[in-house]
């Protein structure tokens, strides 16, 4: 985490303030880019993907000071409308020498630190009146400088514009009429006749035939902006109402108008089809059914947010129009940084007194977690300081506490992490077993599971195995296990603020595959399972995905598949029920007993959490999770003992994951042979000799 980078709050996010958004959006397009360029910003904050975040980030305004006339004032920002620049070639090129006199002695001030967009917003506008009272000041004076001057005030206000940043203070109200001249005509180039000028009959003719030409270039240069404004904001495609869009289906749009969508209008447009939506018989417009809102609307997301439109209506529909447009929103910002606290190492108040002591801002997470701390600023980098690298802390999302406090492992206890790599949740049920029992850390990817290795000696943890088995083999591998834990593969849409690429990269093949997975998956770990464990005989099944596919429907499944489970409660404090009834798919009602844990609802990652009891013996007639038939399933539930296969030589050479080191294990074995004989009363020395027969007498 970077210097300066404030976090919000972990807890639900406050609603989004449409006007600001719209506000900084008409900022950002009336900004020079030039200045954004200078600026830092606060990460933190809402915004679009691509260019949202630019414009938002654009729009912030900058502290400016301009010398005038040796003196610092302050400034308004330059403000500049492109669009409405048809103005006579010698008043712009004017105002045009002016900018760039003054621009030479700008100074942009830079702190560093994050910019409060409202207060900067509020700043502008004030000094934006202090600039308009002190043109009117000028204009006053009404001598022909003075009404040239109140002319370029004009423009200056009729644009919006470019002269703002050479912001006269009060003081220029005692300017002599020559210093005016310097500071508003000194442009030889600008067209206009000075005062010393002649016309006369020889000259006339050419004068007016150069601001003939000049005229032309300005007007063809008036035109080129505002097609390239047109470009940038796609404007007239978009601006007649929510059925004549922008996507080039309304008649007479120029081609070069739908090239760039409008993000300030689609904003706009979502919301109001989210209203409509939502009150659809007093405001739909007449003769638009429900589905063709939500065609536009899903259209729209889509160019807004940036996602496929597989995905994005399958996320759309989990919730009502307003609530998902607030969850498409939540994973635009990132999540709380959250660490846990590694009670196997330190308590959680030493930990804070340490990375206090180091500049870290942090508070405890909420009530619901004991070892949790939110950073909200921090100096130095969390994953390098000496308490990290200690072992004192997993850097950790807090929902991801979820699924091990729902598990809630006992001492002495063996479990299984089926799913386990880069270890948060094996590490943190090894720290609530207090290094006690066995836990089993599988995980299928060799590389994934390097990394829960190392997380393992980090942090102290003793009680962990780690296996590298595809968990679709248990529990033919190893079985009658307390507590199984399984954080299953999923597509992450609980996580897309970490990781944007999903937006696009998930298919409908995925949702297939997948939950096909899951599924299998869920099977195997209830099968492994010891349905008569005196302390345990729990299942839990989590993701970080919120679709119904990889969550309800594979719970479902296995409940159809498994009469011998039940959901019970997470124990969780919090979160919302499961779905017992969506999009037409019915689920059992103890569903409601699972929980979903989401961006815009708890400020947490998209999480589902289940937890099963196993209460016997799986039938007869299942089939396994790896098409066994039940038979094997029922003798590897019964017989709870290590069953690892004896791998060949080969394989555990080419193996550098569990692979052995055949000299050093030689030298042990050999070691451990003499130890042995020793004990025995023989002399190791002697060991491998005949021995010598002795000679009849
Ligand atoms: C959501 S991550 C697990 C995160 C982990 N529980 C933690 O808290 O750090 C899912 C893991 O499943 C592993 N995986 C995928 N397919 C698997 C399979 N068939 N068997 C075992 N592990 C698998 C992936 O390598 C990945 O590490």
């Amino acid at each position: 985490m970077g210097v300066g980078r404030r976090m919000q709050k972990q807890g639900p996010p406050p609603p989004l303030d449409e006007s600001k958004v719209t506000r900084k959006r008409k900022e950002f397009q009336n900004q020079d880019a030039p200045d954004t360029k200078k600026r830092k910003f606060d990460k933190n904050s809402k915004s679009a993907p691509g260019t949202y975040g630019r414009s938002r980030a654009a729009s912030t305004k900058p502290k400016v000071t301009a010398k005038v006339d040796d003196r610092k004032v302050k400034a308004a920002p330059k403000t500049k409308q492109p669009q409405a620049r048809k103005v006579p070639a010698a008043k712009s090129k004017k105002v045009v020498s002016v900018e760039a006199s003054a621009s030479d002695d700008l100074e942009v001030l830079e702190d560093g630190s994050d910019i409060d967009m409202s207060e900067d917003l509020d700043m502008a506008e004030n000094g934006l009146e202090g600039f308009k009272a002190q043109l009117d000041d000028i204009e006053s004076d009404g001598e022909d400088e003075g009404s040239s001057i109140g002319a370029e005030g004009d423009d200056f206000l009729g644009l919006g514009s470019e002269a703002s940043d050479s912001v006269v203070d009060s003081e220029d109200e005692g300017l002599s009429q020559a210093a005016r001249r310097a500071i508003w005509s000194e442009d030889e180039d600008d067209g206009s006749l000075s005062d010393t000028e002649q016309l006369t009959a020889s000259n006339i003719a050419g004068l007016s035939k150069q601001l003939d030409r000049e005229q032309a270039q300005e007007a063809a240069e008036a035109q080129a902006e505002l097609e390239e404004a047109q470009l940038q904001t796609n404007i007239l495609g978009d601006q007649d109402g929510m059925f004549s869009d922008s996507d080039g289906d309304a008649e007479g749009v120029p081609k070069i108008a739908r090239l760039a969508p409008d993000l300030q209008f689609l904003r706009q447009r979502i919301s109001e089809a989210i209203r409509v939506l939502d009150n659809f018989s007093q405001l739909a417009e007449e003769g638009r059914s429900r589905s063709d809102y939500m065609q536009k609307l899903l259209k729209d997301i889509c160019t807004y947010y940036g996602y496929s439109p597989f995905l994005a209506e399958k996320l759309f529909l989990l919730f009502p129009p307003k609530e998902a447009l607030a969850f498409f929103d939540a994973n635009e910002t990132p999540r709380p940084v959250v660490l846990r606290t590694n009670t196997l190492r330190t308590s959680r108040r030493q930990l804070a007194q340490a990375l206090i002591s180091r500049g870290v801002s942090l508070e405890p997470v909420g009530k619901w977690s004991k070892v949790g701390l939110q950073v909200f600023e921090s100096p130095v980098p969390l994953g390098a300081t000496p308490e990290y690298l200690s072992g004192q802390y997993m850097l950790q999302a807090a929902a991801s506490f979820l699924p091990v406090m729902a598990l809630a492992p006992q001492e002495h206890e063996r479990v299984l992490d089926m799913a386990s790599a880069p270890g948060g949740k094996t590490t943190y049920a090894a720290a609530l077993m207090r290094n006690t029992g066995c836990i089993f850390a599988n995980d299928a990817n060799k590389q994934r599971a390097k990394g829960l290795i190392g997380n393992i000696h980090r942090m102290g943890v003793k009680n962990t195995v780690i296996c590298n088995y595809n968990a679709l083999e248990f529990p033919k591998v190893m079985g009658g296990f307390d507590r199984v834990l399984l954080d299953a593969p999923c597509s992450g849409t609980g996580v897309i603020s970490k990781d944007p690429s999903v937006k696009t990269n998930k298919t409908e093949k995925d949702f297939l595959r997948l939950p096909h997975l899951q599924k299998q998956l869920l099977l195997a770990a209830i099968d492994s399972t010891d349905h008569a464990s005196k302390t345990g005989g729990y299942i839990v099944y989590s993701t970080c995905s919120v679709t119904v596919e990889e969550n309800e429907q594979v719970v479902q499944y296995a409940l159809s598949r498994r009469p011998n489970v039940k959901i019970v409660p997470t124990g969780l404090p919090f979160g919302r029920e499961g779905f017992t009834n969506i999009m037409g798919k019915k689920f059992d009602a103890s569903m409601k007993e699972t929980r979903r844990f989401y961006p815009h609802v708890q400020n947490l990652d998209g999480f589902f959490v289940c937890k099963l009891k196993k209460t016997g013996l799986t039938p007869a007639n299942a089939v396994h999770a790896n098409g066994v038939g039940a038979g094997v399933v029922k003798a590897a539930e019964e017989e709870a003992v290590d069953r690892t296969p004896l791998r060949d030589e080969e394989e555990e050479k080419a193996d550098e994951f569990g692979g052995w080191d055949e000299e050093e294990d030689a030298q042990y074995i050999e070691r451990a042979k003499k130890k042995s004989m020793r004990r025995r009363g023989l002399n190791p020395k002697l060991a491998g000799r005949k021995p010598v027969e002795k000679k009849a007498s």
